[in-house]
């Protein structure tokens, strides 16, 4: 005997909702779930002692010298947050052929050289790409007419990675979008000795005006001004051409693929891991951020609810990790659940 009291078609026996019901049975069947060691967390550093300057369009966030990043890390070591993304802002030193990138006394190398002797557990992650350090804010060297040119930037390229792994990063993150980097990148640390230093390719990395703040926290902006990244950085419209690019950095020798920008481009952080099954990495970017920052500041979202959906729908997506200018909240409200 049925238990239906109408045993009709017009009711359901099969009903999703049962295990809704309780909050026993919801965990019971969660499927995807959101850890402090998703979590990577990206941080501008400036010269200088005792500054921190807050980044207008993205609240929450501040450029600030050594001595005040190696509180914040403090922080995120207290936190567990597995590691660091490094993004320096060039006041000064500023070059069409970009020398101060590969400067092994300039901010990045210091900083990073400061952070592993003080937190040595610490993952620390370099951005490899040339637009804080060139006068015209493009990721790479330019000819006359202003087009990024691929091989003399590969040649750049090498030596500003070199430099980040003599400092001692962890990990080495080309973002410019050039073709074989990784190759060129992935040889030259070979050869040198460095055969620990992981890459992390910003493989699918698409031409996105979600990058607008950062480019601000940075002051690329100014120097960029009416230019754009449409001639190496991928078309929002693409989707096969991301597969392609993972997969030839994957022959290059990377450790670690990026799909950027996040919450609009979930579709190809879920074919990346399904297709290529390879540790798959997301950025949700300073337009996300700054988005959800504005809506909670007008009262029209609940900002923490909010933040933790997109990062735990970057993981059901596919995502093994998530850089994220949230991430010392996420990692606070994770450990409050804990
Ligand atoms: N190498 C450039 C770089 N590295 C990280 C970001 C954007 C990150 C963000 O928006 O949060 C960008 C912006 C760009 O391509 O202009
Ligand atoms: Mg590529």
């Amino acid at each position: 005997m049925s238990q239906n009291r109408f045993p009709s078609a017009a009711f359901p026996n099969i009903r999703p909702r049962r295990m809704r019901r309780d909050d026993f049975s919801r965990r019971l069947m969660r499927e995807s779930r959101l850890s402090v060691d998703d979590l990577i967390y990206p941080v501008f550093v400036l010269e200088g002692e005792a500054r921190i300057e807050p980044v207008a369009s993205m609240p929450g966030v501040s450029r600030m010298s050594l001595d005040k990043l190696l509180l914040l890390a403090a922080e995120a070591v207290a936190l567990e947050i597995p590691a660091l993304a490094l993004f320096p802002v060039i006041e000064s030193g500023k070059s069409e052929g970009a020398e101060e990138a590969w400067n092994p006394d300039g901010l990045v190398p210091r900083v990073v050289r400061a952070l592993k002797a003080r937190f040595p557990e610490l993952g620390v992650i370099t951005d490899v790409a040339l637009d804080p350090y060139t006068s015209h804010g493009q990721d790479g060297l330019i000819d006359a007419k202003g087009y990024v040119l691929n091989d003399e930037t590969l040649v750049a390229l090498e030596k500003q990675a070199l430099c980040h792994a003599a400092a001692g990063a962890d990990v080495v993150a080309p973002s410019d979008m050039m073709d074989g980097r990784v190759g060129r990148i992935r040889a030259a640390l070979e050869a040198a000795g460095y055969i620990h230093t992981r890459i992390l390719a910003y493989s699918a990395k698409y031409a996105s005006a979600f990058y607008g703040p950062f480019r601000d926290a940075v002051g690329s902006a100014g120097n960029l001004g009416k230019g754009n990244k449409y001639s190496y950085q991928m078309d929002p419209a693409n989707s096969d051409e991301a597969i392609r690019e993972v997969a030839l950095d994957i022959s290059e020798g990377a450790d670690m693929f990026m799909v950027k920008p996040g919450m609009p481009y979930l579709d190809i952080v879920r074919r990346v891991k399904s297709e290529l099954r390879v540790p798959t990495y997301v950025y949700q970017v300073s337009g996300e951020y700054a988005m959800l920052k504005a809506a909670a500041a007008n009262g029209w979202l609940n900002e923490e609810a909010v933040f933790m959906e997109a990062l735990l729908a970057f993981k059901r997506a596919g995502a093994d990790g998530i850089l994220t200018y949230y991430a010392l909240d996420a990692a606070r409200i994770l450990k409050r659940h804990a």
